[in-house]
């Protein structure tokens, strides 16, 4: 179990995290969800006592990670695969991490096995592909065989077959009753391992649901009508409280109420519909809306900006 109660982050002028409190419940996969910047890997620092709070907590199991009597045993973090000692193989990286930190050699082997590293494991590391370095990562997060885990955008860069072997473990971690939280800042590469989803924006929380729960709500409809005098259809969209976006000419764009609703307003307006359509809304543009205002590095468009990382 995770506890951040308060976490604030603060560095220099920028708050990094801002008075964030959620939980994070063994046996589920957690998403951890907000646009670049949004603060998710300084909370996962902080979680793991890397990061000092400028205030409020990150515990584990009710405990600061420096309380931790055998810190390895208890959390397993992947934050950075690039942090790692390019002339050693996987295999001698494996070792000297169990070795120090007290754990028995022989699940070095378990762990190769385990995050699929191979015949990968014999070879430096310096000649790892992206995809060799995150499972090597992987590896060393499941060393100590710990009941909590962490990681921070396990996916970034890996191909289709890496992005599925990654959500399979996620899901057998928190099946073995692990805590597992999982950070991206893209809804499309959590939406479909996440039990929860923890939504941050600017170091403060958006959301903090189950994923159906918010699929549901992120879900809005759109309508699309297209008539030969749309004009007349405005008041009776307006009455039923619809947002109508004036396409061009003979269309318009209606949100906030269903295709049947338009078609009824449609009808008592005794206007003859050539078209009547609804359009989900993209989840990851609908996602993105939630933490509008909140991507830092927002381009001119928003929507490519947030789906271009
Ligand atoms: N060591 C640091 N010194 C100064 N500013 C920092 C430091 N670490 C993070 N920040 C700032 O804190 C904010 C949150 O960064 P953080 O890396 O936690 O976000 P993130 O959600 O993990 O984003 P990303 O997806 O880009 O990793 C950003 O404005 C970042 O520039």
């Amino acid at each position: 179990m995770i506890t951040v109660r308060g976490l604030t982050k603060r560095y220099g002028r920028v708050l990094a995290v801002d008075d964030l409190s959620f939980d994070v419940e063994p046996g589920k996969v957690t998403g951890f969800l907000g646009p670049n910047g949004a603060g998710k890997s300084t909370t996962m620092r902080a979680v793991l006592g890397l990061d000092r709070p400028t205030a409020g907590t990150a515990l584990v199991g009710g405990r600061p990670y420096a309380a931790l009597g055998e810190p390895l045993r208890e959390v397993g973090a992947l934050l950075d695969p690039g942090a790692v000692h390019p002339g050693r193989t996987g295999r001698a990286h494996l070792r000297v991490a169990a070795r120090t930190n007290g754990i028995p050699l022989r699940r070095v082997d378990e762990v190769v096995e385990q995050a699929g590293l191979g015949a990968a494991a014999h070879r430096r590391i310096g000649g790892y592909s992206l995809g060799m370095r995150q499972r090597l990562g992987i590896a060393a997060a499941l060393l100590g065989d710990p009941g909590v885990l962490l990681f921070d955008e396990p996916v970034n860069g890996l191909d289709l077959d890496g992005v599925r072997w990654i959500r399979g473990l996620l899901r057998r971690l928190a099946d073995e009753g692990r805590t597992v939280l999982v950070s991206s800042h893209l809804l499309g590469e959590v939406e479909q391992t996440a039990d929860r989803l923890v939504v941050v924006g600017r170091g403060r929380l958006v959301a903090d649901t189950t994923t159906a729960e918010l699929l549901r709500g992120l879900g809005s409809r759109r309508v699309r009508v297209r008539c030969a005098r749309p004009d007349l259809l405005l008041a009776g969209l307006a009455a039923r409280g619809a947002a109508v976006e004036r396409v061009d000419a003979h269309e318009l764009r209606v949100e906030g109420i269903g295709a049947e609703d338009v078609g009824e307003v449609a009808a008592a307006a005794g206007v003859p519909l050539h078209h009547l359509s609804e359009v989900r809304q993209s989840l990851e543009e609908a996602y993105l809306a939630l933490t509008a205002g909140s991507v830092e590095y927002a381009g001119s468009d928003p929507v490519q900006a947030g789906a271009a990382r």
